[in-house]
């Protein structure tokens, strides 16, 4: 049996969630939600992706520009067995009575306040934790990222400070900024730190700026040991970790545009690295303090969290197989 799955909010990370759900052996995309006809509701129609209005003050946008639609959002939970909502950051939890009246089970996403749903996931780090659940939060893409690598050297942590270079906007977005400017959170610690301690248990302190950028997120992670290790230790570790890449200067990564480059060259969807990018040269120990810095994909690496998730909901897969799946089908290099 499949597990059927509607994405609630079909933008940057639901149409590429919806992508993902078409590429699994156990599980259907009934359909997606739209708030307006747009060029992204004809190409999902094109694809064959039933679309439901978001909800019924929306249908008149539909029937003016003759777009029929398979429903509204109410009619496709009645189809579905979970709900994947990617709708914009705090839509989720007001969304969440609907599906709770549905008896749906729900994947909210990183924008979310973590008391939203039962679990903040991060499918390497806390698997388990979501098995069986039926409210699911896949936390922020930068927090995915600081999570897949500090998780895997936890033994080592006696304390991360980690500074967090966001991109503005994404590349469709053409209202957000600074274009130019450098824009400090000045709350410190900025929501990552919280939100990693959400999935692991480690001392962790954040602090966020925003650059004029589209192509991803760079984080510097300064790590105060506990115990010793060696930087060459740690490569190893990062090289045999699912969903981490290390990446050389040495062979021309200078930046951000060379790893969206790789991307490009895999020919990737939407050129999406779900992989976080570690430089190599970059991992470094000093004394007690363990250096390294590394690039999110905003964009795409919470998708395979997602598909993860749902299968620990539906305990449909252990840990490794649901993820040794999950890469094979989005193409993941490891
Ligand atoms: N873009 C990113 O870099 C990442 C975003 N996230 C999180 O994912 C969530 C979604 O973010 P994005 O995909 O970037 O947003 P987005 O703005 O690209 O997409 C949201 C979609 O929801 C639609 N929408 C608006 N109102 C709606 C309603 N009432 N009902 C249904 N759909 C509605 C919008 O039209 C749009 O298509 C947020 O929680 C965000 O924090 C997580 C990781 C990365
Ligand atoms: O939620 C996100 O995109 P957003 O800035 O469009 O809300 C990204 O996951 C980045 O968010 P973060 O920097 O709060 O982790």
């Amino acid at each position: 049996m499949k597990v059927k799955v509607g994405v609630n909010g079909y933008g940057t990370i639901g149409k590429r969630v919806a992508y993902a759900v078409t590429k699994q052996d156990d599980m259907e995309l009934i359909g997606v939600t739209k708030t307006k006809p747009d060029f992204e509701a004809y190409r999902a129609r094109e694809l064959g992706i039933p679309v439901y209005a978001a909800s019924e003050e929306f249908l008149p946008r539909f029937e003016k520009a003759g777009f029929e639609v398979a429903g509204t959002l109410n009619d496709l939970l009645n189809e579905v067995d979970v709900i994947v909502d990617a709708t914009p950051g705090g839509m989720g939890a007001k969304n969440k009575v609907l599906y709770e009246k549905a008896g749906v089970k729900a994947i909210f996403q990183g924008g979310e306040k973590a008391t939203t749903a039962e679990v903040s996931f991060v499918a390497q780090a806390n698997y388990e934790k979501a098995s069986g659940k039926d409210y699911v939060r896949v936390v922020s893409c930068n927090t995915t990222g600081l999570t897949r690598t500090l998780s895997v050297i936890q033994e080592y942590i006696d304390y991360v400070y980690a500074v967090m270079i966001r991109r503005a906007a994404d590349p469709n977005d053409a209202k957000r900024g600074p274009v130019n400017a450098i824009t400090p959170s000045v709350t410190v610690p900025s929501h990552h730190g919280p939100d990693v301690q959400t999935v692991i248990p480690i001392n962790i302190e954040t602090s966020a700026f925003v650059v004029p950028t589209t192509l991803m997120h760079v984080h510097s992670i300064m790590v105060e040991l506990k115990k010793p290790v060696e930087a060459k230790d740690v490569v190893d570790i990062f090289e045999n970790t699912t969903r981490v890449l290390l990446f050389e200067k040495e062979k021309g990564f200078d930046s951000t545009a060379q790893l969206i480059e790789f991307a490009r060259d895999l020919h990737r969807e939407w050129n999406n690295l779900y992989e976080i990018a570690v430089w190599k040269e970059s991992v470094s120990v000093r004394g007690n303090r363990l250096f390294y810095i590394q690039a999110v994909h905003q964009e795409s690496d919470v998708v395979p969290e997602n598909i993860d998730a749902i299968r620990a909901m539906f305990e449909m897969a252990e840990k490794w197989e649901s993820i040794r799946k999950t890469n094979e089908s989005l193409g993941i290099l490891r």
